[in-house]
Order: structure tokens, then sequence, then C-alpha cells
């Protein structure tokens, strides 16, 4: 009999208390490999806390985390990196002063191995600068790669955003708001990106995102916050018919 496979993600009994502040409680659930789950919940709900805990920025004072079979609870950012973690920030993490073909390449450099500078000149041949290329091209920035990352358009940041991501071929990706400041425009192209990166890649994503409607069109399961605590995870369909949720919302700004 063969063993069952390993989750990619099991988040268990997870709690963080601030000084006297619960910010969460007893956090528990799993991520089979290759699901994409969208976490949502009102603002302050604790959705960045728990991706703070998981990509290793904060560290639980209670509970435990394993990243496919390995316990990562209290190992540092960079060796959650290594376990296959990849994650983008609310806050948009480019270089501004570099091009598209620049900061994507030194991501693949960070991985790749190799000096680690965006001084030397970036030869066709040159293995990391062949995988940013055919990242840039994933998300379809081929045509600006030349272009500085600090003059695109929010939804370009974060297209740029998610090739770095790409770049460290990450089993276990974390997508915190990859819509946030982006035009309404430029969202359905974005979202197909993801849903794009997921299918092709086969990885596991987790995605917190404010806009219901791109995460419930996109994911597998949602997981809803509140409070600190997780008040539901489930399909999209069997979340929005719950009464606990509904009421979780109601007069709450999503
Ligand atoms: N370092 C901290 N010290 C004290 N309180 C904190 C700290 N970090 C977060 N909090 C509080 O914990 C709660 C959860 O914050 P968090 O940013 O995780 O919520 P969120 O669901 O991501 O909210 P938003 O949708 O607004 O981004 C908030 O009330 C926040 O003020």
């Amino acid at each position: 009999m063969t063993a069952p496979a390993q989750p990619a993600l099991a988040v268990e009994s997870v709690g963080l208390q601030i000084g006297g502040a619960r910010i969460l409680a007893d956090v528990s659930f799993s991520v089979p490999a290759g699901e994409m789950v969208g976490v949502i919940g009102p603002n302050g709900a604790g959705k960045t806390t728990l991706f703070n805990l998981i990509s290793g920025v904060l560290k639980p004072t209670a509970g435990s985390i394993a990243i496919n079979g390995q316990d990562v609870t209290g190992v540092p950012v960079h060796r959650r990196a290594k376990a296959g973690l990849g994650r983008t920030f609310q806050t948009s993490s480019l270089f501004p002063g570099l091009t598209v073909l620049e900061n994507v390449r030194l991501c693949a450099q960070a991985r790749l191995g190799g000096s680690f500078s965006v001084l030397r000149f970036p030869g066709a041949g040159d293995a990391a600068t062949r995988t940013a290329r055919e990242n840039i091209e994933e998300v379809g920035l081929t045509a600006k790669s030349s272009v500085a990352a600090g003059d695109l358009s929010h939804g370009d940041k974060r297209k740029v955003e998610i090739a770095m991501l790409l770049a460290g071929d990450p089993a276990l990706i974390l997508l915190d708001e990859p819509m946030a400041g982006v035009a309404s425009g430029d969202v359905p192209a974005l979202s197909a990106i993801i849903r794009r990166m997921h299918r092709d890649r086969g990885c596991t994503v987790m995605m917190v995102e404010h806009h219901m409607d791109v995460v419930l069109g996109l994911v597998d399961r949602v997981a809803v916050m509140h409070h600190g605590s997780l008040l539901a995870i489930d399909t999209p369909d069997a979340v929005m018919a719950d009464p606990t949720v509904q009421s979780a919302y109601l007069g709450e700004p999503v």
C-alpha cells in the first residue's frame, strides 16, 4: 500500500499573540498539491498575517506549519524558499530603476547560482537570462523587457512580480493581493496569467484577494478569515452559501 501524498501545505493549530493582542488563533487547514486556494475576509481579519506566518516573515506563538511534509515552523524565509515556497507582497517589490529583464534575471540568478549582479552584461546564452526571458514571456511582457520597471503601469508591475516569482520555480506560491492597485481593465489579463501559471506548472497556489469575483472564478477552494480565525474553507459555492460567512461580511467592507 502506498502512503498518501503529503499536502503541499499543512497549517496546524497556528496562533499568533503579539503583546496582549491575539492576532491569529487556532488556524488549521491543509492544501493538497496542485490546488488553488483563495483567502478572503474583511479588513483586519488576519489574511496577511497568515501569509507572513506561512512564508516565515512572522513566527507563530502556537501550532506548526509544514511545507510538503517538512516542518518549517520557525524556519527563516530563505530556507522556506529552498523548500519550494515563493511569495509576492502587497507592496511592489521591484527595483524601479532596473529593466523588466534585469529584475527577473536577478531572481533567476538567485536560484541558478552564479554571480548575483546586474552589472554583468546579460548575454543571450546566459542561463539566468534565458530563464528570465521565458518567465517574462509567460506573463506576456516580452515587448517591455527593456523598459524600466518603475515606468510600468500597476498591472504590468504585478506581471513582473509574478515573472520574478516564477524565476524561483516555486512549487507553493503565495500571492498577496495580486490585483491591488491594478486598473479594472487589466484585471482579466492578470487573472488569465494566474490561471495559466497554475494550470501549466501544476503548482499549488494560495491567493489573498479582495476582488471576490476574481477569487471565486479562479480557485478550487476559498478560506474565509474573520477576527483572526478561520471561519470556513470550502468550494466557492459552499462558502458563499454558508450563513456564518454571510453574517461575517454583513456591514463589513470586503
Ligand atoms: N505587528 C502587529 N502588532 C499588532 N497588531 C498587528 C500586527 N500585525 C497585524 N496586526 C493586527 O492584526 C490584525 C490582522 O491584520 P492583517 O494585516 O493580517 O489583516 P488582513 O486581513 O490582511 O487585512 P487587510 O485586508 O486590511 O490587508 C489587524 O487588526 C492588525 O491591526
